[in-house]
């Protein structure tokens, strides 16, 4: 039997539960988090988001033409949330132009480390990344405006869905791994749960 997305999550499960339960997260459930904390996490998300919208432009450099369809629908999806970012900038008078934090880059710098891996990690960090923010923002429950607009994008019924198809083709890819690259894999897993953690953190430093 080869490793599957389940597995992952079962295995490392108290990784995974920092990764997507923090301070910040209830703080913004309950409307205690301080805006300029909020915003300085928002501008550092943006940042991340650019440099991830080129880690998904080379798993699909790399994927099977069959996994098309719903990357293409990621790459769809981040041209919203790219424009989407922008706007709450605006709203919000932020510099998305800010320097990354150091947490931020390490990020950045871990999704261009793993660009030119297999096939097969690519798709596991791709789930693993959207599943994160999938759960992390619909665990505290419902939250105060203007949070809640966050929760609803990341924790709506569509975007659980998409991130379904993710896992789906995740555990296709990893169906044809060798045991090298299913150790790659579970190393990126463990990773990007490490640098979720971390992520959150990143609204209490200037
Ligand atoms: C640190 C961090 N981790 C995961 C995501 C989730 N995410 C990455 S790109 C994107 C747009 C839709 O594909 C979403 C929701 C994030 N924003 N920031």
């Amino acid at each position: 039997m080869s490793l599957t997305c389940e597995q992952l999550i079962q295995r490392y499960s108290e990784s995974w539960e920092k990764a997507t339960v923090h301070p910040f997260l209830n703080e913004c459930q309950s409307g205690k988090i301080k805006p300029e904390q909020f915003n300085t996490w928002l501008v550092q998300d943006y940042l991340f988001v650019t440099q991830f919208t080129r880690f998904l432009a080379s798993a699909i450099a790399n994927a099977p033409v069959t996994h098309f369809d719903v990357l293409l629908g990621g790459m769809s999806a981040i041209k919203d949330e790219l424009n989407w970012f922008q706007e709450k900038a605006q709203e919000r008078n932020l510099d998305l132009s800010t320097e990354k934090q150091q947490t931020c880059q390490a990020y950045c710098e871990y999704l261009h480390h793993i660009q030119n891996m297999a096939y097969p990690i690519q798709a596991v960090a791709l789930w693993a990344i959207e599943l994160a923010y999938n759960q992390a923002w619909q665990k505290p429950g419902k939250m105060v405006p203007p949070y809640d607009e966050f929760a609803q994008r990341w924790g709506n019924p569509n975007f659980t869905e998409y991130v379904k198809l993710l896992e789906k083709q995740a555990d296709e890819a990893l169906a044809e791994a060798d045991s090298e690259v299913e150790k790659q894999a579970t190393a990126t897993f463990v990773k990007i749960a490490s640098l979720e953690k971390d992520f959150w953190q990143m609204a209490y430093k200037k």
